[in-house]
């Protein structure tokens, strides 16, 4: 009995001194969140415990620390027009069905975009890949790029090559960087886009993580014309391939074999999207880009590729995980085509290119 009563003392005792401690700690001034096992999210401090739990709680704080579009506040005495309740762009869509917006030149205003945008400040990557000869399109894309392409951000090209003798030296504007990564060529066209989606999944993994918020995947045969900028943001961002904006989905060139991991039925589709521009956050972007990876892997082993390599897993992916923002065709027209009515501004344009010639087993 005594030896029991003198027990539940010095339990009760215990958590008396613990209220008391607890108490003086944040009437000293602690922020009460300090206790919390978020603490390590400060960047440069290390996690003092190293397990499962640990690493899922970490993975919470990492999510909290990542870039995201917030606030969208503006200065006071900006001049711009003023937005109109009534006119608009009449001859296009403007939203989905889903209710993102659909952007057009008309559909925004640069000023206030970047009014807003340029005060988040996300550090941009931009991954091209230049195999074989088709190092010849870098300087036409970096060049016209820092004319066009988030004049003012902070832009860093990754350029993915086996040739890094044949890099031009261009003269990039201030808070511009290029970054080499080196990669193997390969003796089919097919391997090369489809390699693209693994060296950019290892080379998330291994540096682009650390270095930036946003990243667009984009063809390297491409030229820059007018803006390309803030107003493509978005968690996921992905652009209407200029061939197939205006036909009915049973004309998209979906994989249609159901042998396919990036199988789409033929009464189902959004949008046909181009796979030659797509942005969004740093890990939606690493999300799909390793999903394109790995389903372009399984398709492999089961002997079948899909009928437009990463383009059709990209495709069947953002008609069940909509994208955020959908871009005209602005985003991406080509030399090759006349421009129709609706297109007002050609943002990039894709180079008129001798397939046989420029790919290493020549192609259509
Ligand atoms: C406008 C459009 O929808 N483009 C898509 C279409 O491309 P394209 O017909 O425009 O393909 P492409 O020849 O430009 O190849 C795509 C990209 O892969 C790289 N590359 C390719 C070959 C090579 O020898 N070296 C090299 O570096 C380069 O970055 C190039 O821009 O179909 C491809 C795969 O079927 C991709 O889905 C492209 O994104
Ligand atoms: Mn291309």
């Amino acid at each position: 009995m005594l030896c029991q009563i003198s027990r539940n003392h010095i339990l009760v005792s215990f958590a008396f001194v613990l209220v008391i401690v607890g108490g003086i700690y944040i009437y000293s001034g602690y922020d009460v969140q300090t206790l919390s096992v978020c603490q390590p999210c400060d960047k440069n401090s290390e996690p003092q415990v190293k397990d499962e739990m640990m690493d899922e709680v970490m993975k919470h704080c990492l999510d909290d620390r990542r870039w995201r579009i917030r606030d969208l506040q503006m200065q006071t005495g900006l001049k711009y027009s003023q937005p109109s309740t009534m006119n608009g762009r009449t001859d296009v869509n403007s939203v989905t069905n889903w209710n993102a917006p659909l952007v057009w030149e008309g559909t925004f205003d640069p000023v206030v975009i970047d009014a807003i945008y340029k005060k988040m400040d996300p550090r941009i990557a931009v991954v091209v890949f230049a195999i074989g000869k088709y190092t010849r399109f870098v300087k036409g894309f970096l060049e016209s790029g820092e004319k066009h392409f988030f004049v003012d951000f902070r832009v860093t090209y990754y350029i993915f090559t086996d040739n890094e003798k044949d890099m031009p030296k261009i003269e990039l504007g201030k808070k511009r960087k290029i970054s080499l990564v080196t990669v193997p060529s390969a003796n089919r066209w097919q391997d090369i886009v489809l390699g693209r989606m693994k060296w950019a999944t290892v080379t998330i993994d291994k540096q682009i993580r650390n270095e930036a918020d946003y990243l667009f995947m984009m063809d390297i045969d491409s030229v820059f014309h007018n803006r390309f900028g803030a107003e493509s943001l978005s968690q996921l961002s992905a652009v209407l391939h200029r061939g197939y904006y205006k036909v009915t989905r049973d004309m998209f060139p979906y994989e249609r074999r159901p042998k396919s991991k990036a199988y789409i039925p033929a009464d189902e589709g959004d949008y046909y999207y181009t796979a030659a521009v797509w942005g969004g956050y740093l890990e939606d972007m690493y999300k799909l880009v390793k999903y394109c990876y790995m389903q372009s892997e399984e398709d492999a082993k089961n002997n079948i590729e899909a009928v437009w390599q990463e383009e059709s897993h990209l495709n069947r992916y953002l008609l069940y995980n909509k994208p955020t923002k959908v871009l005209s065709s602005e985003y991406l027209w080509s030399d090759f085509d006349p421009l129709p009515g609706d297109i007002k501004v050609v943002r990039i344009s894709q180079l008129v290119k001798n397939y046989a010639e420029v790919r290493p087993n020549g192609g259509q």
